[in-house]
Parts: C-alpha cells; structure tokens; sequence
C-alpha cells in the first residue's frame, strides 16, 4: 500500500512529484488554454462534445483535497486535458498546437521524474 506511513519518521509524501509537475505545466508558456475549465457560455457547443472536462485548476484542487491516492490517478486526470484538446481541435489550430505542446512536455518529465516506458 503506497500510501503507508513511513514508521515513526512521518509518512511519504507520494504526490509531492506531482505537485511540482502541475507547477511546470500551470507555467508552462502553452498552458493558455487550459488554466481554467471552459466556459459553457463562451464555447457552447464544448460541452456537447467533450462528456468529461479537465483543466488544470480542477486538477489542483482534486490534488489538494488528496482526490488523487495515486500518481497514476493525478496523470490520468492531466492526460485527459490533452485527448479533450485533441477530439475538439485541429492539430494546426492554436489551441491544438498548445495542447500537442503540452502533452509532449508532461511525458517528457512524466519519465524523467518516474522512469516509466
Ligand atoms: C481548452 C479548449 N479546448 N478547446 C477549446 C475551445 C472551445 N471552443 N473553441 C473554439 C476552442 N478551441 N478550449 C477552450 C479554451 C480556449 N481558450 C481558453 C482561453 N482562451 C481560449
């Protein structure tokens, strides 16, 4: 059970990785469009579309409120924002772009930071 405490030394803070990679990606210079969940007034027919929404900021409060209990749990949620952006969007358009940016970004240092293939 990886969330076991670490005997008397205090326990392991798995999803401390995590919270620094969210950090990259909020700072991320393509990250524009994903900050913040889309707006159903803005873009109506989105939410026609798109049945499961994820934005960075919904990650973070899940991440927050300890939603997550495993890394895998936080990446799948992260890794959402990116097929949502690929169903929606056309790989030349600037939302595409920014979320193929994005993605590329987040496996990269999904693999420095775990090693996973
Ligand atoms: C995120 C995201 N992915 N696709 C869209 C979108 C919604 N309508 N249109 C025409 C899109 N390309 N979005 C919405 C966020 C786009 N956005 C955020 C801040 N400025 C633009």
């Amino acid at each position: 059970e990886e969330n076991k405490a670490e005997g008397d030394s205090g326990t392991v803070d798995v999803m401390a990785p995590c919270r620094q990679l969210l950090t990259e990606l909020e700072q991320h210079e393509a990250a524009w469009p994903f900050q913040m969940p889309v707006n159903g007034r803005r873009f109506p027919t989105y939410h026609k579309v798109i049945v499961q929404p994820m934005d960075l900021h919904t990650v973070k409060e899940r991440l927050e409120s300890d939603r997550y209990k495993t890394r895998d749990d936080f990446c799948a949620d992260v890794r959402l924002i990116f097929s949502n952006c690929d169903l929606f969007n056309e790989d030349d358009s600037p939302v595409g772009e920014a979320g193929h940016a994005m993605h590329t970004f987040f496996e990269e240092r999904v693999t420095q930071l775990w090693g996973d293939t």
